[in-house]
């Protein structure tokens, strides 16, 4: 997150920063479980037990509509999106051990004093 003109709504320092965790973050959604929504079809009942859906492309409309407002928001949706799939999926499934993996990477990447950083190097 580098320091950068706020002439326009595209580039605000905070945009540019969620934009580079939202890329980190789906790098490492290798099997690319979580770029899109998942689909009764591909995961039967799963809008009856899965109130919150949310998924990478979700969160990337929300990032280039500023529906962020800060870090934390985007933190928050990423964790809403892993726990849905440990909340569907039974423990020995590859998509709930995907989920846990990509859940420990994120909160390492948004720790609290991450985060803080972040905020100093866009200030
Ligand atoms: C978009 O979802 C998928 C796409 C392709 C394939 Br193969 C599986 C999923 C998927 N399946 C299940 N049961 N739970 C999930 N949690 C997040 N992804 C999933």
């Amino acid at each position: 997150c580098r320091m950068r003109d706020r002439d326009d709504q595209d580039n605000t320092p905070l945009r540019q920063c969620l934009e580079n965790l939202h890329r980190q973050l789906q790098r490492k959604d290798v099997n690319q479980f979580f770029a899109w929504p998942v689909t009764d079809a591909i995961a039967p009942g799963y809008s009856q037990i899965i109130l919150r859906p949310m998924d990478f492309s979700t969160m990337k409309d929300k990032l280039v509509n500023d529906e962020y407002s800060s870090i934390e928001e985007f933190r928050n949706d990423f964790k809403v999106m892993c726990d849905n799939a440990m909340i569907y999926n039974h423990p020995e499934t590859i998509y709930y051990k995907a989920a846990k993996k990509l859940l420990n990477i994120g909160v390492k990447m948004m720790s609290k004093d991450k985060i803080a950083s972040m905020y100093r190097s866009i200030g």
